[in-house]
């Protein structure tokens, strides 16, 4: 039973503590032990287990490879010949060309063409196959390198280049990571050998220069991409449809049920339904703030696409369009649901609804897979806020119960329900599809959420920021740099103290650009005023959302008596903005605050009144116009992984991280004498009083 009254449509919601759907919204990695059978168009997933007992198919590409024969190598470069029904399974990252034939990804049909399309194929996720689908298109002209060498005609030939983004090295700083992508520090080659007719190995391929490789041979514990049967369906009828309101739609299901991959699947055919045209992109709503494959760590967002994204989109790199962020701080909606929905509404209302032409656009919305209690509450409230035209039920359990008009599963009682509840209550006509979601027993994953949610901490801020996007039709192609953050210096920025007047901060604020103010999401439970060491404990080594605000809505706030309450004798602490406050002021539809990006503070210096912080995007923080706009810091959950804090040392880099720990210079770190395994003598100072603790 839900822990939670029935919601009416202007009641406001609450979180009931300890309620059963707590562990499902939870990052907890204690997944359902049911397995469940997804609707396949030909041979199950691989990776789709029907139930404990039964052992999973392994991985392979279906490809024969022979060298000089259907592989030919150029340089950086490596050329496939596939005949009907072979394809290629490969891991890494690559910029794909299609020249010639044509192949299915995922589901959708490519061309051959000049398109380049950066794949990011990570063990983390199912491995995209690319897949031989034509067997008489092959009458294009073909360059005469290829002709010369190819000496077999080929149903299609496929052109993949390295991409070398420095994401094949982030094991350097976190070797939780080491093998997610495919590189020659860490990874075992498969080794493709050409035999002579006298038996002798002329050749030998070992795709250790490459960024990417084909699996050829069995592999158990990989996973690929099959879209089910009725997920093809779905996407005919998503981009066969001609309605004079452009869709909304919105994929629900549990964790892991596949809802990104779905919508990936949609958002590819539609746009090859349009032929890729660069004014006419797909919107996604990605408003799941623990697992989002589209925004900033903690954030929901709202972005463009007008080119496919084949493969995962962990790090926000495939391009084409444009992305929004609201920094929620939390992975899961229930930390402060209302908060959330204020989130929500502005991003969908500012950045689509109240444009008239972005409303044109095709929406699709990832939602959190808490779809349990409150969970389904939630669905309500933002089916009001978004009123989506389709609403996909992702089931993850077993297909055939479903697919019976008389499904008793309580669970599917109270969410569909309540869905129906909301057409009546808003008046709106939807759609509800129901279809099969997949599911993964965690111990077939490479990593768990939480282990996810690393990756996307520390390849958010190892990106190199790379300021000229373009929204062509190549996808811009992201870089890193692997470095421990705490090898450079972090930016000194001076804040305001609490030792204005109300009076002589009028006088002195229009000229400064540093930090005016934090806050502390949830803080309703810090004692406060504070005192500089809970501001320490609070903020060094922690990870912050920056904010630019309108100067006069920041007067109002530093005027305001909770803010400006002085009782502690340290005036050179930085301006602390209550939570209620900042909610109170920067409430729905306020468009007096942008969020920026995210930033880790190094440590505080109350004598210099300075931040030592880490700002991977300073540029978005140089173009703020600091006559109008203040900078506040908010401080949610988002934590900074310990392989960042502790850098591991190793070969040229030893003597560097020794010397940085021999002379005390590691912030947030209390080192017994010794240096030990397993980071069990480290302590790290890190720890914001959790709420209801
Ligand atoms: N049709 C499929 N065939 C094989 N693997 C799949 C399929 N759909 C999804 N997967 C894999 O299942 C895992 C979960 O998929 P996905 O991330 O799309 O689910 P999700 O519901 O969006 O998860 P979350 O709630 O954590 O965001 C991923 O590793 C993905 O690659």
């Amino acid at each position: 039973m839900s822990a939670f009254s029935a919601i009416q449509s202007n009641q406001e919601i609450f979180y009931v503590q300890n309620s059963s759907d707590e562990e499902q919204g939870s990052d907890s990695d204690n997944d359902n032990e049911n397995l469940i059978i997804p609707e396949v168009s030909s041979a199950p997933p691989p990776s789709i287990l029907r139930s404990n007992s039964q052992i999973k198919p392994p991985v392979f590409s279906k490809f024969q490879a022979r060298l000089n024969e259907n592989i030919l190598l150029k340089g950086n470069i490596i050329y496939f010949g596939l005949n009907y029904g072979e394809s290629l399974v490969l891991k890494g990252q690559y910029i794909l060309t299609i020249y010639s034939g044509k192949l299915m990804i995922n589901g959708v049909t490519y061309h051959r063409g000049t398109a380049k399309y950066n794949v990011y194929a990570p063990i983390s996720h199912s491995l995209p196959e690319l897949l031989c689908i034509s067997s008489n298109e092959n009458s294009g002209t073909l360059s005469p390198e290829v002709v010369d060498i190819f000496t077999e005609k080929f149903d299609t030939i496929v052109k993949l280049e390295n991409n070398f983004t420095k994401l094949e090295s982030i094991g350097n700083l976190c070797p939780l990571f080491k093998n997610m992508f495919h590189n020659n520090l860490h990874n075992q080659f498969p080794k493709l050998v050409d035999h002579d007719d006298d038996g002798d190995d002329d050749l030998d391929l070992n795709f250790q220069k490459y960024s990417f490789c084909p699996i050829l041979c069995p592999v158990y514990d990989l996973n690929v991409m099959r879209p089910p049967a009725n997920w093809l369906q779905l996407s005919k009828t998503f981009v066969s449809q001609n309605t004079s309101i452009p869709k909304r739609v919105l994929i629900i299901g549990y964790k892991n049920s596949g809802k990104s991959s779905l919508l990936k699947l949609l958002a590819n055919s539609y746009l090859d339904s349009i032929n890729y045209v660069a004014d006419e992109p797909i919107g996604i709503l990605d408003i799941d703030p623990g697992q989002s494959e589209f925004s900033v760590p903690n954030s929901v967002s709202y972005s463009t696409y007008n080119f496919p994204l084949i493969g995962s989109n962990l790090t926000g790199s495939h391009a084409g369009g444009s992305c929004w962020n609201e920094y929620f701080g939390f992975n899961n909606p229930m930390e402060n649901p209302d908060w959330y929905l204020t989130l929500v509404a502005k991003l969908f209302q500012e950045r689509y609804e109240d444009n008239d032409l972005v409303r044109q656009v095709p929406l699709l919305v990832n939602m959190p897979g808490w779809i349990k209690g409150y969970g389904v509450q939630l669905i309500y409230k933002i089916i009001k806020i978004i009123k989506p035209t389709d609403i996909v039920y992702l089931k993850s359990h077993n297909e055939m119960e479903y697919q019976s008009e008389d499904a008793d599963d309580e669970e599917d009682d109270e969410l569909l329900g309540l869905i129906n509840e909301s057409k009546q209550d808003f008046f709106q006509n939807i759609n509800i599809i129901k279809s099969s979601g997949v599911f993964f027993h965690h111990t077939s994953l490479k990593y768990s959420s939480q282990e996810l949610s690393i990756f996307r901490v520390l390849s958010y801020f190892h990106k190199i920021p790379n300021n000229n996007i373009s929204s062509s039709s190549t996808s811009s192609r992201p870089n890193f740099n692997f470095n421990p953050l705490l090898w450079t210096s972090p930016l000194k920025i001076s804040y305001l103290a609490k030792s204005q007047t109300p009076d002589t901060i009028i006088s002195t604020i229009s000229e400064f650009k540093g930090i005016c103010g934090v806050t502390v999401f949830n803080d309703d439970e810090l004692s406060q005023p504070l005192n500089s060491t809970e501001i320490s404990t609070i903020f060094d080594c922690s990870i912050v959302g920056i904010y630019a605000v309108e100067t006069n809505q920041y007067l109002n706030i530093y005027q305001s008596s909770s803010v400006n309450k002085s009782s502690v004798p340290e005036t050179q602490l930085p301006v602390f903005i209550p939570f209620s406050k900042f909610q109170e002021e920067f409430g729905p539809r306020s468009n007096t605050i942008q969020f920026l990006g995210l930033g880790i503070i190094h440590s505080i210096n109350y004598k210099t009144k300075t931040f030592n912080i880490y700002l991977p995007d300073l540029e978005s923080i140089k173009s703020v116009n600091f006559s109008e706009y203040k900078i506040i810091l908010g401080r949610g959950r988002t934590s900074v992984p310990i392989w960042e804090l502790y850098p591991k040392s190793e070969d040229n880099n030893k003597k560097r991280s020794e010397k940085l720990f021999k002379h005390e210079k590691v912030p947030f770190i209390s080192l017994n004498d010794k240096f030990g395994k397993g980071g069990k003598i480290l302590k790290v100072r890190r720890n914001i009083i959790r709420r209801r603790q």
